[in-house]
């Protein structure tokens, strides 16, 4: 018999890594394959860490404009850095949310030296704004990458073993040392404080691209992200103290042949008079050096459970790329979000594919 459609995220307690492991994990594939979401307590990362990521999130933010934009992405091929309310772009619509991009720190390809694949621009050092107007962001942000790289990789073990694969069936395949993974801070200004034709989209419907999971941290207690259950309704994902809500990249999907299951997801701005919402996210990457074969392994009862039926609002862009490039795709989807950075430093890549600063 099919299973009901979620009407709620499942909550998996990570403590039961020790103490009820089989029970974990059975909720853990429960989640992969009919909700791709599920929030996790009881995890490693410290509640003080986390208040001091908020504080340096809101600090960030509370910069006046003409800080921020010395950080600003376009002055980078690397889409590291900050971006300004509207500047992003999902399912043709501006998003109404500020953002600054930031990733683990990487030697950009030195001036003279041939890159050999285009993804290779994407690393770089992150743009971070001075230590005299921001004292301690950095060291934070930093650590905050090296802990939920931490707790995602952990999941990932978690997550083949849920599906019947040894712990390192995923990591060891598509995962390498040095590479890039990307984060965001995040700020959803009130609807009261944008423009009357702005809307409430957040960030459109979309699906985590190409990565294998995201840890997303609400640093709010406001309402405004939500989960397209598979017969398309929209679920509410509060946030819940002390967890991360974590959900299943495009990547992953792809790799495990669909069994998990990439879930459409959108933020809606603040209702008015609440405030801005701020959020963290973590996207574990796949590797970009090479094609990725999905996993072998998965048993036939395990395939047998995939969805085959999902309703979604979003789209599948550049997919078929992905399965033939994944450093192409990854470049490409950057282009697709961040159109005046991408035709800057990709002017080829952009006109090939018909994005221009001014196209919706
Ligand atoms: O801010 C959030 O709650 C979600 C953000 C998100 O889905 C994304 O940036 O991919
Ligand atoms: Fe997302």
């Amino acid at each position: 018999m099919a299973s009901p459609d979620f009407d709620s995220i499942p909550i998996l307690d990570l403590n039961q890594a020790t103490t009820n492991k089989q029970q974990l994990l059975s909720d853990l594939r429960h989640a992969l394959i009919h909700v791709g979401f599920f929030y996790i307590k009881n995890h490693p990362i410290p509640a003080a860490f986390l208040q001091a990521l908020t504080a340096q999130t809101t600090g960030f933010f509370d910069l006046p404009l003409e800080e921020k934009h010395k950080s600003d992405k376009i002055h980078s091929p690397t889409f590291l850095g900050y971006s300004t309310q509207g500047n992003e772009i999902t399912k043709n619509k501006k998003d109404n949310r500020e953002q600054f991009d930031f990733a683990n720190e990487l030697p950009a390809p030195a001036p003279n030296e041939s890159v050999q694949r285009i993804h290779e621009h994407l690393t770089g050092p992150n743009l971070w704004p001075s230590s005299d107007v921001l004292p301690g962001f950095r060291q934070t942000i930093l650590e905050f990458h090296r802990q939920a790289l931490d707790l995602s990789s952990e999941l990932i073990s978690l997550v083949a073993e849920a599906l019947g694969l040894h712990p390192g069936a995923l990591l060891d395949q598509y995962v390498v040392p040095g590479q890039q993974h990307r984060g965001k801070l995040i700020k959803y200004p009130a609807i009261d404080q944008l423009h009357q034709d702005d809307g409430d989209q957040g960030v459109g419907a979309h699906r985590d691209t190409a990565s294998l999971l995201t840890i997303l941290y609400q640093a709010s207690d406001l309402p405004g992200l939500q989960v397209q259950n598979h017969a398309g309704h929209w679920i509410d994902a509060p946030a819940v103290p002390n967890t991360f809500v974590v959900n299943i990249g495009t990547g992953l999907e792809y790799l495990v042949r669909g069994v998990a299951v990439a879930t459409t997801h959108r933020v809606l701005n603040p209702p008015a008079r609440r405030g801005p919402r701020y959020s963290v996210a973590f996207f574990q990457g796949a590797r970009l050096d090479r094609k990725l074969l999905p996993v072998d392994g998965l048993a036939p009862e395990v395939l047998e459970l995939r969805k085959v039926d999902v309703v979604t609002d979003s789209g599948h862009q550049f997919s078929q790329v992905y399965r033939e490039d994944p450093g192409l795709y990854a470049v490409l989807n950057r282009i697709s979000s961040h159109r005046d950075v991408g035709v800057k430093y990709y002017p080829e890549l952009a006109q090939k594919h018909g994005i221009t600063v001014g196209s919706t």
